[in-house]
Formats: C-alpha cells, sequence, structure tokens
C-alpha cells in the first residue's frame, strides 16, 4: 500500500456521537438552520395550527438545539416543555429560554435524550430530525426512541410524516466542466481533450453531492419511493428505506444525475401543513442530493427511467446514509451505483 493509501475503519458509537454532537457545539449550524425561514417557519406554523393539542400540555423537544421549538410550543400554550439537546448549544437555550422569560415552562435538560429520566409521559413531541437526504445523521432513530418511551399513548408527532422523492436531472454545470477541456486548445494551443474522461471521473464520483437543483434541471416529473409515518415507523425499517420509481422524461436532454428529497407534514384541523425541500419550492439549507451516473446518458421526450432505491445507514458510521440506485433508462440495460456522504473523518492514513 502506498504512504498516500487511505483506508476506512469503523467508528465506534461514542466516537459516532462525540463528533455528531460537537458539530452542533458551534454557532454556524444554528444561524444555517435558523436563517432558513422556509424551515422555521413551517415549524412555527406547524406548531401553532396544532395549538389545540398543545394548550395545556406536556412537550419534549428531541435535539432543541437554541429551544427554537421549544418557545413555539410555549408560546402556543404548552403547560411544560423539555427541551433536550446533548451538544454545548444547550447552554445557549438556557439562555434564549431565560432571555423569553419562559424558565417557568421550559426545562432545557443537556443530555442525550436516550439517557434522560423525565418525571411524566408526555403529549406531544416535536423535533426537526431531518439531515441530507432526510436520514443523513439517523436522528430520527432518537425520535423513535422517544415516542416509544416517553410519548403517552394516542400522543402526537411534529411533523407526523416524511415521504422521499426522486427525479433524473441534467446539469449545466457539469456539463460545462466536461466541456472545458475541449476549450483548451482553442485557447492556448495546448490540446487538453483527454482530460475530459479523467474530469468524468472525479466529478460523476460515488459521493452524495448536496446541490440546489433548479427547476430547468429537472426532467421529469417526481417520483415518490418511500413515505415513513412516525407514528408507526420502526428502528428495524430505518435500517434499509426503500423503493421503486418510474418515471417519463419530459423531453430531449442528458441525464447527468438521480436528484433526491423529502418533505415532511404537520396534521392540522383543515389541511395538513407541508415543508418542502423540493426543486420546484423555496431553497432550503437542506438543498437536494444529487447522485451522479458514472456517464451522461441520453434522452428524448417520454423515455422511461426505473429503476429502485435503497437508503440505509453506512457501515463505517451509523449516522452517514448511503444510497444504492439500480435503474434502467430506456433500452439501456440494469446499472447499479452506490452512493455515500464524503467524510474526511473516516480516513485513517
Ligand atoms: C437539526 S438540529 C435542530 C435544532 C433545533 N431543534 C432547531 O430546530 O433549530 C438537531 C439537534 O438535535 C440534537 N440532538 C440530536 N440527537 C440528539 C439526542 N439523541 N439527544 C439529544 N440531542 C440530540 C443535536 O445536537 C442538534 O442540536
Amino acid at each position: 500500500m502506498s504512504q498516500h493509501a487511505t483506508k476506512k475503519r469503523k467508528l465506534d458509537r461514542s466516537t459516532e456521537d462525540y463528533m455528531y454532537f460537537d458539530s452542533y457545539s458551534d454557532v454556524t449550524i444554528h444561524e444555517e438552520m435558523i436563517a432558513d425561514t422556509v424551515r422555521t417557519n413551517t415549524y412555527r406554523m406547524g406548531i401553532f395550527k396544532n395549538s389545540k393539542s398543545i394548550e395545556g400540555k406536556v412537550v419534549l423537544d428531541v435535539g432543541a438545539g437554541t429551544g427554537v421549538l421549544s418557545l413555539f410550543c410555549a408560546q402556543a400554550g404548552a403547560r411544560k416543555v423539555y427541551a433536550v439537546e446533548a451538544s454545548s448549544i444547550a447552554d445557549q437555550a438556557v439562555k434564549i429560554v431565560k432571555l423569553n422569560q419562559m424558565e417557568d415552562r421550559i426545562e432545557v435538560i443537556k443530555s442525550t435524550l436516550e439517557t434522560i429520566e423525565l418525571a411524566e409521559k408526555v403529549d406531544v413531541i416535536v423535533s426537526e430530525w431531518m439531515g441530507y437526504a432526510l436520514l443523513h445523521e439517523s436522528m430520527l432513530n432518537s425520535v423513535i426512541f422517544a415516542r416509544d418511551k416517553w410519548l403517552k399513548p394516542g400522543g402526537l408527532i411534529l411533523p407526523s410524516r416524511a415521504d422521499l422523492y426522486i427525479a433524473p436531472i441534467n446539469d449545466v454545470v457539469v456539463e460545462g466542466r466536461l466541456d472545458f477541456w475541449s476549450t483548451v486548445k482553442g485557447q492556448y494551443g495546448v490540446d487538453m481533450s483527454c482530460m475530459t474522461d479523467f474530469a468524468r471521473k472525479c466529478i460523476m464520483n460515488k459521493d452524495i453531492t448536496v446541490n440546489p437543483v433548479t427547476v430547468e434541471d429537472v426532467l421529469s416529473h417526481p417520483c415518490k419511493f418511500a413515505e415513513l409515518d412516525l407514528n408507526t415507523v420502526t428502528l428495524e425499517q430505518l435500517r434499509d428505506v426503500n423503493g421503486s420509481f418510474s418515471c417519463v422524461c419530459f423531453g430531449s436532454s442528458s441525464i447527468h444525475a438521480f436528484c433526491v428529497w423529502f418533505t415532511v407534514t404537520f396534521p392540522a384541523e383543515e389541511k395538513a401543513l407541508v415543508l418542502s425541500t423540493s426543486p420546484f419550492k423555496a431553497e432550503t439549507h437542506w438543498k437536494q442530493a444529487v447522485l451522479y451516473l458514472d456517464d451522461a446518458v441520453d434522452v428524448m421526450q417520454d423515455t422511461k427511467v426505473e429503476g429502485e432505491i435503497s437508503l440505509y445507514p453506512s457501515e463505517e458510521n451509523s449516522r452517514h446514509i448511503c444510497i444504492r440506485v439500480d435503474y434502467v433508462i430506456g433500452e439501456q440495460k440494469k446499472h447499479s451505483k452506490s452512493f455515500s456522504i464524503p467524510d474526511q473523518y473516516l480516513e485513517v492514513k
């Protein structure tokens, strides 16, 4: 093995958790989340629309961060909110609760959810647990743990459902980067066109890329491939969230990648409220997960794109998501490709 070779090792659970909670102890991630007005306003509305179920009730906020959702619940009339946060951002949540004069109703508990002892069961669980491609971070496991241990029978979970979508996309930026190497000769008199293959291998690799995808990039109607009911989903089911898809292309183009995104839904008396990370909606900090094919594939109007997709935790770090797509485009034979979130911490020199 060369001096520069790297290999991946499996991290133990406590190292995974240390790295994970450490990533939430800095201001940047909380700034990004609070500044994401689509996210934060939809949670705010989702909580207020359920105020009849919250008024005078006990709420558990799983992963409270700065305490923003706990404060929304207190403003919606909760009698008591347990704001559980494992990272050191909990110290800031204490200050924010005090600043808003809610210390009589919100109790910040600086601990992992899995190790807390509460004096009572709760009527409502609220949590913002979604990661890239919905399941990155595996935080939904903690919400399920909380539901099974602390939620009263018939209690409310906000949000209460999640849906996953896929669509083929064209990526003009990647197209431009690949074409670039054929333009070098015209500019400098040196032919670098043979770099195109190398560039394709580097760019269209096995990393899950998090990019904002625009409506114009999307080549078919979205296809829903999985839905999770938070009232019933089990830890076992989260080990492999999968489904099939079948899309029909709008017109002539090249498919460079699949794009995956999610919605979560808040129940409401009249119309349920949806927080969407779709490329057809306003951008959120989750953007979209982009999975590049090995090669671009030309398609025409009505070309069928079908397959199966599966999301599962990485073997090296159970908080990291992997995605496998088995797909057929038009008359092509079946292809399979597995993707993972790139992580410098998993590489040991
Ligand atoms: C996506 S952030 C959401 C923060 C906040 N609720 C908000 O909406 O701005 C998730 C937070 O949950 C915390 N968290 C994740 N899993 C947890 C667990 N098992 N126990 C306690 N805190 C947890 C993380 O440290 C992080 O601060």
